[in-house]
């Protein structure tokens, strides 16, 4: 299924300044949407499951005023001794940006910050997610108008097994609405690899006669960020962390809000020391300028494989010889991915650490509040740890408004969104990312919060 929302991102705009209020809801902290408050820190601990990680993926095309991509028109001189007359054409491709970065660093955030700017580009949004239930496709959705155009598209992590998926849905987005978008935004799932993403723009004739790769932007968790590059994984498993850090031509460091500048800086050292080459900015919320992350002009592959072979190498020696303050948190630079040369084109064959999975949750009713904060403020203090990504759409008794949840580790935050219609059905959609998860235990605990 292909999702399409053809919405106009400046509704965006309206309804996150109409959610100023707060709705003081015990204990859990209330935030208008994802960038107006900052969430409260709970302190805590670690978590247990598996199963195949299945994704969701939808298109979200964005009305903006119009706005003429730059092509760039280059005419050789003439050949004196011919009299010919050489002209290279105008690149007049459609620009596409990847925004990636790990589970809850931020990238929804920025996607939104890019959405509601005024820089008169008309965007479309390609959007994949980790896990069986689409909550960003529905908060993405509530807050456009037009929502009778999403369609929703359920195939997979478009780093692996959907690269076919992205490919097509290029394709049908080029041919079935060519000129009605001036850029492509691509938002990953936060467990992508981005390396097979980006050989889709270089590999696939259909992808790179009409859009061609402006730059791919990696958002960092300020707090989180060291745990998940230090993680040591199974030999042959990606540390997709690594890997994003490793291809981005922009990096934001993000969240630089919950933590202090002598944390900032040594985890910039530590991303020096696997990009050299890509702008960096510190950031809270996403909050960058517009022409940090698009427009960026190209993306030369072989000059990114250079520098991650470089910094892979670097860290190996400098990694040498020393030992590491916990044993737990170690560069696994031997890594993680395979290389395989064919045709001039590189093909990464990799496998995500099977221990990191989704457990959704879907089920009618309302929330005791009260209960619920309890549940998870308990979850969270034991398991955040293995916890790596939480995300909702509650039910609340009492409450006329759906309420949206996020929690990224120990951090959770929650708020009231639009208003449930009059026939709808109050639908609880919950969704775990992480490691050992325990589906059924998951389950248990939250249907004892229902009334
Ligand atoms: N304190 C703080 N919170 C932030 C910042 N940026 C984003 N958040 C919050 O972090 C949570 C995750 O942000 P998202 O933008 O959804 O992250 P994401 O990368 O899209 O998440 P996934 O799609 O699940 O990988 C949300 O609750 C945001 O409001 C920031 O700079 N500071």
């Amino acid at each position: 299924m292909v999702s399409i929302l053809l919405g106009t991102a400046t509704s965006l705009l309206t309804l996150t300044s109409r959610r100023h209020h707060q709705t003081p809801l015990s204990g859990i902290r209330t935030t208008v949407f994802t960038h107006l408050l900052k969430s409260k820190p709970f302190q805590s601990q670690s978590l247990s499951y598996k199963t195949t990680p299945p994704c969701h993926s939808k298109i979200i095309a964005a009305r903006h005023r119009r706005f003429s991509a730059a092509a760039t028109a280059t005419t050789a001189p003439q050949s004196e001794d011919f009299g010919l007359t050489t002209k290279i054409p105008p690149d007049n491709r459609v620009p596409a940006t990847i925004i990636t970065g790990f589970l809850g660093s931020g990238k929804t955030t920025l996607l939104n910050h890019i959405l509601t700017a005024d820089h008169g580009k008309r965007i479309a949004v390609i959007e994949n997610e980790f896990g069986e239930v689409d909550i960003d496709g529905s908060l993405v959705a509530s807050k456009t108008t037009g929502a009778e155009d999403i369609v929703m598209l359920n195939n997979g992590c478009l780093c692996c097994t959907v690269r076919g998926d992205l490919v097509r849905m290029i394709s049908e987005l080029v041919n079935k609405k060519k000129g009605k978008f001036d850029h492509i935004v691509i938002e990953t799932t936060g467990l992508a690899n981005p390396a097979p993403i980006i050989q889709t723009f270089y590999a696939e004739d259909t992808v790179f006669n009409d859009v061609k790769l402006d730059g791919v932007v990696t958002l960092v968790d300020a707090k989180h960020a060291r745990f998940h590059l230090n993680e040591v994984k199974p030999k042959g498993i990606v540390n997709e962390a690594i890997e994003q850090i490793a291809y981005a031509d922009r990096i934001i460091v993000n969240k630089t809000d919950l933590v202090g500048e002598p944390d900032v800086a040594s985890l910039v050292q530590q991303i020096r020391s696997i990009n050299q080459m890509a702008h960096l900015k510190r950031t809270e919320f996403g909050k960058v300028d517009l022409d940090y992350v698009l427009g960026i002009g190209g993306f030369d592959l072989e000059r990114i494989e250079g520098a991650i072979n470089a910094a892979g190498a670097k860290e190996e020696h400098d990694n040498h010889g020393h030992d590491h303050d916990n044993d737990h948190h170690h560069h696994d630079h031997e890594h993680d991915h395979k290389h395989d040369h064919h045709d001039g084109h590189h093909s990464h064959d990799h496998s995500h650490d099977p221990g990191v999975s989704s457990v959704s949750i879907v089920c009618e009713g309302s929330l005791d509040l009260e209960k619920a904060n309890m549940w998870l403020g308990t979850l969270l203090m034991e398991r955040s740890d293995d916890i790596y990504r939480m995300k909702g759409l509650l039910s609340v008794q009492g409450m006329n408004e759906r309420f949206v949840f996020q929690g990224v580790h120990d951090i959770f935050q929650g708020s009231p969104d639009r208003l449930w219609g009059a026939d709808e059905q109050r639908t609880n959609k919950i969704v775990f990312i992480g490691k050992n998860l325990d589906a059924k235990e998951l389950e248990k605990g939250f249907k004892a919060c229902l009334l």
